[in-house]
């Protein structure tokens, strides 16, 4: 692949240009160069996975309306790199599905020829805020949405139709617009108003199947999770007649993929929407072995009756505060299978499991979003001494 045309402005692919094979192995090192940092002392290193698709790979795509220069061309697409003001025209990008390039250009053709106006972030005045496009890569679902403020007559019969007609290769299942007239600059929302279709997309994975609406969180790379998920689940002895724990558990992927082998499989999760999502998909899959909760995993471990036998962590960048790790570690399980996407907080919680009784047998790398500076780990840890038991 030539190197992207976006490439002197865009600050998303820090890597390109780099040989993959290079990529893959340069995250592999800086895993390790980390963890080491942190005196992590661990049995094994199972290396490192490079992605099954190095482009086109992303599901998601939230584009922001704005301009390059002060008032010049409105542009659609990305913040441009080290200049927070200005908004590069992205419509090129490698690591989306042709037509995510074809429906962000049409959709601002459309805007430019009706006169609309993008919103300012420091005047907070103007129509256009926001482009998301979101596909479901193993059903070819597209959905479209539009988030403008409400400031302005905005055209939704028209909107909807030119949508519609364009040429995709995928299927188009939804048109939508959010009104958003919160001053952050941040995609919120007032109002979902379906234009046409409906508000979701379905994916499938693990087996699984997934109504993923229009603000659910939803893993951005389905092949690589997969196998990600897969292997990390297999880390586990045996799962048969346990109680599982899936803590920061988002939608519940991994929570439902448990309870497909494990006696009961208990999700955690701060967003009550990803949790209502999450039910809804067990339903879906006819999975009446789970349960989701809401709220803080360091509030909510205190109110779940059942103990569990195994746990598995999948924390945002962030990592874990130490006050919820203590309680996650007095469980004394066996098993805590740790999955991270930002090796840095990882090193540090696993530095303080250590001190708790935790010994660290695998350590796994994947690249997830070639091209990006992100790498994602998987690492099993056994509470100390149980293997003799
Ligand atoms: C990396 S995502 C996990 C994704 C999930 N495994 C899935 O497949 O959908 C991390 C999740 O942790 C949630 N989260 C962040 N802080 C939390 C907290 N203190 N308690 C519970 N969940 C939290 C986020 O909302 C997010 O959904």
């Amino acid at each position: 692949m030539e190197i992207c045309k976006h490439d002197q402005f865009c600050g998303g692919c820090i890597h390109q240009g780099i040989p993959y094979e290079k990529q893959v192995e340069m995250k592999g090192r800086e895993v390790l160069r980390l963890l080491e940092d942190k005196g992590i002392k661990y049995e094994k290193f199972l290396g490192i996975e490079g992605s099954p698709k190095q482009y086109a790979y992303r599901n998601k795509m939230e584009y922001t309306f704005g301009d390059q220069v002060k008032d010049g061309d409105m542009t659609l697409g990305m913040h441009q790199k080290g200049r927070f003001m200005s908004i590069i025209t992205v419509d090129e990008c490698q690591l989306v599905d042709p037509d995510f390039n074809r429906i962000l250009r049409a959709v601002l053709d459309f805007c430019n020829r009706n006169g609309y106006r993008f919103y300012h972030k420091k005047t907070h005045e103007g129509l256009m805020r926001n482009l998301i496009i979101r596909k479901g890569e193993r059903t070819g679902e597209i959905l479209v949405n539009v988030v403008t403020s409400s400031q302005t007559e905005f055209d939704e019969a028209a909107f909807t139709e030119y949508i519609r007609q364009l040429p995709l290769h995928n299927n188009l299942v939804g048109v939508l617009r959010t009104i958003n007239d919160g001053i952050a600059d941040a995609v919120n929302c007032d109002e979902l108003k379906v234009l046409w279709g409906r508000d979701y997309y379905m994916e499938k994975i693990m087996g699984l199947e997934f109504k993923v609406s229009a603000f659910s969180f939803f893993q951005t790379n389905i092949e690589a999770v997969e196998r990600l998920y897969t292997e990390a689940l297999e880390l586990i002895d045996d799962l048969e007649g346990k109680t599982v724990y899936d803590l920061f558990c988002g939608t519940g992927t991994i929570t439902q993929a448990l309870a497909l082998k494990a006696k009961k499989a208990i999700g955690v999760e701060l967003v009550e929407e990803a949790v209502e999502a999450a039910k809804v998909n067990a339903a879906l899959n006819g999975l009446a072995n789970c349960k989701f909760l809401a709220g803080d995993v360091f509030n909510v471990l205190d109110n779940i009756e059942e103990k569990p036998d195994v746990i598995v962590v999948d924390p945002p960048r962030m990592g874990i505060q130490n006050k919820a790790l203590s309680k996650i570690v007095d469980y004394g399980v066996k098993q805590i299978v740790y999955i991270s996407c930002n090796p840095k907080t990882l090193a540090e919680n696993l530095q303080f499991m250590q001190l708790y009784g935790y010994e660290v047998k695998t350590v796994k790398a994947y690249d997830n979003f070639p091209m990006t500076k992100h790498t994602e780990c998987v690492v099993l840890m056994t509470k100390c001494g149980s293997d003799k038991k």
